[in-house]
């Protein structure tokens, strides 16, 4: 029962032991690992099993929930919760200036030297002393379509978010992967008219995913773009598939970073990053799931098998989304992060608003319904 399943987590978290709950989009299954001891445990090269936490800079370690046994799982049993959009803090004009400066320096810089695209952030601080179980219950009632998760460390910290983005899922050797970049304010019963910006910017994160998954997969398919709907926002998105040619440690290191969270060319971005967003990101916009999951399926023969005997099949599995509209919790505040792709075509007070457009998805799981 999901209440029994709060309860672990509540003694889990009194504990100050590791654990995560998570949700798959569209799904209402949740499942959670409790980890028994407060040990931090890296990745070395993407081939463990578990729950990974990577940060944004691949150069700190990516965390692993390690699980012994399959997670525990049960059904949440809410009804899609509708949700007033919360009004943004007055607060949050001091970082307006910034932003925009900030913004403004990156066009100068895209438009006298290599540098295509960056994505440029910010982290709001909010006062907040709701629990984090009813902030993960929000979550999962309002943002169903998204990954959506709770991850606890006591020596890392405690962050919670609603993702519409997937880095890339793997499945024995398919995958899938999502190209996400180009953003409108969701509008009821409308349809939002994608732009030259939108469409450029999406157009490069695509090909950059091509670029670098080309040599590693083998019947490489690009969808064509389409409109989805993340929250109160819109998003343009293109789904890439394929089979890999090697191992899933090999995509999972090539497609992190995209210029979804971080630009292109990749480094020069980065380092962009680096050096001008006044603040550290830590999570935000690197990667979470499921790392090389072992699902045992156990079938029954059809009259096809003769011996009549029952069969066992192996599965692995990784599914790892990108870590966006998140929120760090503290003692009585939260810590939102929020950012928005950069290219020669940004208009520094449209990408502003932007980012109070996103900040609402997290604002909103503060706000009661
Ligand atoms: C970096 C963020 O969004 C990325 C993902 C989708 C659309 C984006 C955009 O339109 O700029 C960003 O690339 C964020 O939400 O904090």
């Amino acid at each position: 029962m999901f209440s029994a399943l709060m309860d672990k987590v509540l003694a889990q978290l009194s504990q100050e032991l590791p654990f995560v709950v998570y949700s798959k989009p569209d799904e209402r299954v949740v499942k959670a690992i409790f980890q028994e001891d407060a040990k931090i445990h890296t990745i070395s090269d993407f081939t463990e099993t578990g729950f990974v936490f990577a940060p944004f800079d691949s150069e700190s370690p990516a965390i692993l929930i390690k699980n012994t046994e399959t997670p525990e799982a049960t059904e949440y049993p809410f009804e899609t919760e509708a949700y007033e959009h919360p009004t943004v803090p007055l607060a949050d004009t001091s970082q307006k200036k910034f932003h925009i400066q900030l913004v403004e320096k990156a066009v100068a810089k895209i438009k006298t030297t290599d540098l295509e695209k960056v994505v440029l952030s910010r982290r709001l601080n909010v006062p907040c002393t709701t629990h984090v179980i009813e902030l993960f219950r929000r979550i999962l009632a309002r943002y169903p379509n998204a990954f959506r998760y709770l991850w606890y460390h006591p020596k890392v910290g405690c962050w919670l978010g609603a993702t519409p983005e997937i880095l890339v899922s793997i499945e024995n050797k398919r995958f899938t992967s999502m190209s996400l970049a180009g953003t409108k304010p969701y509008v009821e019963g409308g349809t939002p008219s994608w732009g030259k910006k939108e469409q450029e910017e999406q157009k490069l994160v695509t090909d950059y995913m091509k670029s670098v998954l080309k040599g590693k997969t083998v019947d490489l398919q690009v969808a064509t773009p389409e409109t989805v709907r993340a929250g109160n926002l819109w998003h343009l998105q293109t789904r890439l598939s394929g089979r890999t040619k090697g191992n899933p440690n090999d995509l999972i290191k090539a497609l992190h970073p995209t210029p979804a969270v971080c630009g292109s060319p990749m480094l020069m971005a980065k380092n962009f990053i680096l050096t001008n967003e006044n603040y550290p990101r830590e999570f935000y916009t690197g990667f979470l799931g499921e790392l090389n999951f072992i699902n045992e399926i156990n079938r029954t023969s059809d009259k096809n098998n003769r011996e009549n005997k029952a069969y066992r099949a192996v599965k692995a599995s990784t599914s790892l989304f990108v870590n966006l509209r998140c929120m760090q919790v503290l003692e009585d505040n939260v810590l939102l992060y929020v950012g928005g792709g950069i290219t020669a075509a940004s208009d520094p007070i449209g990408e502003w608003e932007e980012t109070v457009n996103k900040s609402k998805t997290m604002l909103q799981v503060l706000t009661k319904a």
